[in-house]
Formats: C-alpha cells, sequence, structure tokens
C-alpha cells in the first residue's frame, strides 16, 4: 500500500504548469491502434494507467518509444498482431474498454477482461458499450471472467440513442465509426472537453467528425486512417484541484491555462465557497478575503447547492475537490452527485478529521463546514479524486496526516508529490507492506 504523509498548515503558493489530462490521453492511446501508420504525441504524462497501455502496446509487438522527461510518445502498430487466448487488457482502469474497437477493426476480435471498471464509484455499466459492439455488427459471447467480442464482417454504419450521456460510451461508437464504411449518427452523446479533445485526434487521424462539443455526433468512417503529430491539452481537472490547494491551505497557486473558456461553471463553483478565480495571460490563480465562507443563496431556505452531471454541468470527477472545499470553508452546503450512486461512502473518513458531514442518501452529501479540524490518519478508496480531496483537508490542517492508499493519485496526476513540494508542502510516499 502506498500512504501519502503531509506535515499540514502551509499555505500553499507557486506556480504550476499542468499534464494532459488522462481521460482524454487514454482513449487517444486506444485510438492509435486502429490505424499502421506512424504517430508522435506530445506531452504523454508519466501517469500508471498510460504505462499499462504502452505496456500492452509493446506485448502486441508496436513499436513503443517514449521518454517521459521530453513528453514525447512515438508509436507504430504496424507489425502489431492480437490472439484472445493469450493477450489480457489492462485491468482495474475504464480505459482498456476503448481498446475493443480497434481490435475489432484489425482482427476482427477483441477480449474484455471483467474488472474494467476503474475507480469505485458504484455501478460502471459495460451495456451500453456492448450495445455499441452490437450496433456495429458485433457478436459477444460471455464468459466468466471476460466478454469475447468478434466481428464476423466489416463493422457496418448505424445511428444510435444513448440511455444517457456516457464519455466512454460515446468514445467507443466514435472509434466504431471510424472503421465503419458511412456515415453513423449518435445522439445522447457526451461533449467534455475530453471528449472533444479525442475527437480531434480522431479528426487528426482522418475522421470526418461533426456536431463535435454538442449532443449530436456525426462520423464519416471507412476511409483509410494516416498518421501524424498531435499535442496534448492541458487537464482541467489538475488546472482546478492546484487552483483549490491554494485556496484550502490559505495560500495561492497559479496554474497556466489555455482553455479558461472552459471555466465558468468551475469559476463559478468555487465562488460559492468564498473564492474567486481570475485568468489573465494564460494563466489562471485565485484571490479570497479571508478563511473561505459559504456564500448563502437569495432563495431562503434552501443550502448553497454544488451540483454535477455530464457536461456541461460540473464534471462529477471534481466534484471530492469541491467538498473538501466544503469542509473547510464555514456555511453549509449540498453536494449532489448526479452520476454515480457509490462515490460518497469515503464521507466517512472526512469526520476522523472532526469534519460533519451528512450522507443523506448516496447521491447527496451536505458538509457542516468552517468546524476545527485535527490531523488523522484516513484511508482512501480507490478514487483518485478522493484521496486527492482527503490530501486537501489533511494539508490545510497543522500537523501530520496520513492517506492511505493514495496510489490512485498516480493514475492521474504525474508528479503529483513533486509539485506539491515546489508549492511548499511537507509531503512524501510511504510504502508499506
Ligand atoms: C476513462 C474516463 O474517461 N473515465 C471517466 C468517464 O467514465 P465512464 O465513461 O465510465 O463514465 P460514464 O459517463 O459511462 O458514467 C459512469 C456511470 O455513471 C452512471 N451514469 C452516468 C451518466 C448519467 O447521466 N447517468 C448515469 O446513470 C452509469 O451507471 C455509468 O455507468 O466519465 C465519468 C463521468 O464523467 C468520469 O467519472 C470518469 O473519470
Ligand atoms: C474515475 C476516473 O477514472 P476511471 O474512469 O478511469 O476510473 C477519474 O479519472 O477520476
Amino acid at each position: 500500500m502506498s500512504n501519502l504523509i503531509v506535515h499540514g498548515g502551509r499555505p500553499l503558493r507557486g506556480d504550476i504548469i499542468p499534464s494532459a489530462n488522462k481521460n482524454a490521453v487514454l482513449p487517444i492511446l486506444c485510438a492509435t491502434l486502429l490505424t499502421d501508420q506512424p504517430l508522435r504525441l506530445i506531452g504523454i504524462p508519466e501517469i500508471t494507467d498510460v504505462k499499462k497501455i504502452l505496456e500492452i502496446f509493446r506485448v502486441l509487438g508496436s513499436e513503443v518509444t517514449v521518454d517521459y522527461a521530453s513528453g514525447v510518445l512515438e508509436l507504430h502498430h504496424r507489425d502489431t498482431h492480437f490472439d484472445p487466448k493469450l493477450h489480457h487488457l489492462p485491468e482495474e482502469m475504464r480505459s482498456s474498454i476503448m481498446l475493443v474497437p480497434p481490435l475489432l477493426a484489425r482482427f476482427g476480435v477483441a477480449r474484455l477482461e471483467n474488472d474494467v471498471k476503474g475507480c469505485t464509484l458504484g455501478v460502471r455499466e459495460i451495456d451500453p458499450h456492448v450495445e455499441v459492439f452490437q450496433r456495429f455488427g458485433a457478436q459477444v459471447e460471455s464468459s466468466p471472467d471476460s466478454l469475447i467480442i468478434r466481428t464476423p464482417g466489416r463493422m457496418q454504419a448505424n445511428d444510435h440513442w444513448l440511455d444517457y450521456a456516457s464519455v466512454t460510451t460515446t468514445e467507443n461508437f466514435v472509434l466504431c465509426a471510424a472503421s465503419a464504411e458511412g456515415t453513423s449518427v449518435l445522439t445522447n452523446a457526451a461533449s467534455e472537453p475530453h471528449v472533444q479533445e479525442f475527437c480531434r485526434f480522431m479528426a487528426m487521424l482522418g475522421v470526418q467528425i461533426e456536431g463535435l462539443g454538442t449532443s449530436r455526433v456525426s462520423v464519416r468512417g471507412g476511409g483509410p486512417l494516416g498518421g501524424g503529430e498531435f499535442r496534448f491539452d492541458e487537464d482541467f481537472h489538475e488546472i482546478a484541484t492546484f487552483l483549490a490547494m491554494g485556496a484550502i491551505t490559505g495560500g495561492q497557486v497559479r496554474v497556466r491555462n489555455s482553455a479558461p473558456q472552459q471555466f465558468p461553471l468551475i469559476d463559478r463553483t468555487f465562488a460559492k465557497f468564498g473564492v474567486e478565480v481570475v485568468h489573465e495571460n494564460g494563466w489562471s490563480h485565485t484571490r479570497q478575503n479571508g478563511p473561505l465562507k459559504v456564500v448563502k443563496p437569495f432563495t431562503s431556505n434552501i443550502l448553497t447547492k454544488v451540483e454535477a452531471a455530464p457536461w456541461p454541468y460540473l464534471p462529477v470527477d471534481l466534484l471530492p475537490i469541491f467538498i473538501a472545499l466544503g469542509v473547510k470553508a464555514e456555511g453549509n452546503t449540498m453536494f449532489w452527485n448526479k452520476i454515480y450512486d457509490g462515490a460518497m461512502g469515503w464521507s466517512s473518513e472526512l469526520s476522523k478529521f472532526g469534519a460533519h458531514v451528512f450522507l443523506g442518501d448516496p447521491h447527496r452529501l451536505i458538509t457542516f463546514g468552517g468546524l476545527p479540524l485535527s490531523p488523522a490518519s484516513v484511508e482512501s478508496p480507490y478514487i483518485i479524486r478522493v484521496a486527492i480531496a482527503l490530501f486537501m483537508v489533511a494539508a490545510s490542517i497543522e500537523g501530520r496526516s496520513e492517506i492511505r492508499n493514495a496510489l490512485p493519485i498516480r493514475r492521474a496526476h504525474p508528479k503529483f508529490v513533486e509539485n506539491l513540494r515546489s508549492l511548499g508542502a511537507v509531503v512524501d510516499w510511504v510504502e508499506e507492506d
């Protein structure tokens, strides 16, 4: 087990250059397998999920050259082969599911392990994915530990309407549609910034996509796919996270941010805790007047509310970070996770710091913030952003705290501890058997 030890109570200050967004990088890595032409990806982050995907590419015989220091990845899937009896896709990460369409397109068969659930946020359905594969002509067979998916011939273009705007199902639809002859249209498509970034990569490969950033995406596929060079965008999760680190510790962190147009709702959410986010000259920083305080709504008898749902709502992966601010800010806030049914169970860990939180139902949590907090040893579930939120609370409290099982952070944030140290944090990884 990897634990984070932090000696908190120090205001964090300084500049951060954010890394790429794991949830853009991973579908893009999966998509590279569609083409046998050489590719150069710039800004590849050194995170465990990336390493797992690159490892399976090597096992499949692809050429992989990566230099994390310069952030350059060269990929060439020329002599790549796949055998479902021999090759297992990476487990404990959601993105493996997006290797299925390229495997189908190139080898007519894919095998998906059962554990592609990723963070333990509650139900992570695979049925919407299976429906997409079937609509494109795939046959899906269930075995005790995996699914075997086969396409008897070429995938067939089709139209589909999702039950809900699922991020990875939208990406899987685009991946299937890229290989299917003709135009396929997806309605109720997800439109998160990482979905848009992924679609821009697909366009670079030669796929024609319309409706980027909307809930109806049209994909013209079946043509030859090329190679090329692609530079990853900055990760809005990491930008918001480091801004919040500054705010919760009473410091001020400046983060490079080339896409402030993605931030209006994120900024308004910070403002609910008395934190102003300022975007200028390609950078963002926070400003606050004294300790954090929940801003009361004008409507009488309701709580200040933070609602997370598919984009353009507040991204659900940012909710734990704002819950940390809610614990610290004087006043009461209701946090509403409209997506996951099991993403709030960790709230009992917050009480170990002396925080008062109330889990009304699996989707709704109320923080009664601003109480005196003391350092503690807390245990993170396998949820990246929760390990970070627990760290944030700990960093705001004077004394030694421990976040046990904080390893999921390494799935998404390269140099997390190094970045924190550059801001003045006293923090270390400690390994435990
Ligand atoms: C690799 C990757 O990109 N992972 C992200 C992706 O996961 P992922 O694509 O798995 O998330 P989905 O959008 O499919 O949603 C996850 C689950 O939430 C439930 N659900 C979702 C939306 C909805 O309107 N109704 C509903 O019930 C379903 O049970 C679904 O299985 O999107 C999630 C939601 O932004 C993020 O937390 C994950 O970080
Ligand atoms: C939940 C996340 O990732 P995954 O879907 O891969 O578990 C996340 O990035 O916060």
